[in-house]
């Protein structure tokens, strides 16, 4: 099966600065991959240049197979490459399902007759209900963002990148801020997914990275450091290494 993600030769300086060295990997339909690493590792830096929201210094990245290393982040999305994070810009007032509407209607171009458009658009009854479903919101449809529970604003923002149609779906902390009890919930969403999407996850919570990922791809100091299934990552030494090493120095 051919790569959705081909991330090759991969570098970012900043100054004198070396943040990301040299990293190559890929993302088929499908994979389920979590990247990790220790705190000032180059994870957000790593996510920004594949999204396009920073140059990088050297490398490619290729998405369905095309070149899109000097393409910017909105033709990036145009092409199904979607970075689900954090929204503090919901609409505090509309409601859930006003905001999936809202964000078809965008995906397809269509906002500047935002009223006529939601009547009058073929199928955005029945795409809403399915990324309500799939989400789990179909309860809270009706409910002002502003009134949701932290987890379900975390759901609708997942949703909100799955309304994008993507292909590549980077998930940036989805379970960030949200109670240990309730993160069960959002992997519940997450596991419903579409079969062929790629997913790529960044998260601190290990729990949730061995429930979540079938590879796990380890970031240290700018470099990729290892990637292999969770079992391999756990008895890999470097990676106790690095993480313990991480720890001392932090304390
Ligand atoms: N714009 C910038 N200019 C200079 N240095 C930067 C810049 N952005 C990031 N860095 C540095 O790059 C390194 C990696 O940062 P990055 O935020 O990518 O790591 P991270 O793995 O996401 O960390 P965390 O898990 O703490 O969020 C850090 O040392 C950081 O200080």
């Amino acid at each position: 099966m051919s790569a959705l993600l081909e991330v090759e030769g991969l570098s970012k300086n900043f100054g004198g600065l070396q943040v990301s060295s040299d990293i190559t990997m890929s993302l088929h339909p499908g994979d389920r991959c979590a990247l990790i690493g220790p705190n000032g590792a180059g994870k957000t830096t790593f996510v920004n240049l594949v999204t396009g929201v920073i140059p990088p210094t050297a490398g490619t990245i290729r998405l369905a197979g095309q070149d899109v290393t000097k393409l910017s982040s909105a033709e990036r999305v145009r092409r199904g490459l979607i970075r689900s994070f954090q929204v503090a810009r919901l609409f505090k007032s509309m409601t859930v399902r006003e905001h999936l509407e809202l964000a078809v209607l965008q995906r397809d171009a269509k906002t500047f007759r935002l009223f006529a458009s939601v009547s009058g658009t073929p199928g955005l009854a029945d795409e809403v209900a399915g990324l309500l479903d799939t989400m789990g919101l179909g309860a809270v449809a009706a409910t002002p963002v502003g009134s949701l529970a932290y987890g379900q604003q975390r759901l609708l923002e997942i949703a909100l990148a799955l309304a994008m149609k993507p292909k590549v779906l980077i998930l940036d902390e989805p379970a960030a801020g949200v109670p240990h009890s309730e993160s069960q919930r959002i992997l519940d969403a997450i596991d419903r997914l579409p079969k062929d999407l790629a997913v790529l996850m960044i998260e601190h919570d290990m729990d949730l990275v061995f429930r979540f990922a079938r590879t796990i791809v380890v970031l240290a100091q700018g470099r990729l450091l290892c990637s292999g299934t969770a079992k391999e990552i756990v008895a890999d030494p470097r990676v106790r290494e690095v993480y313990l090493g991480s720890r001392a120095h932090a304390h």
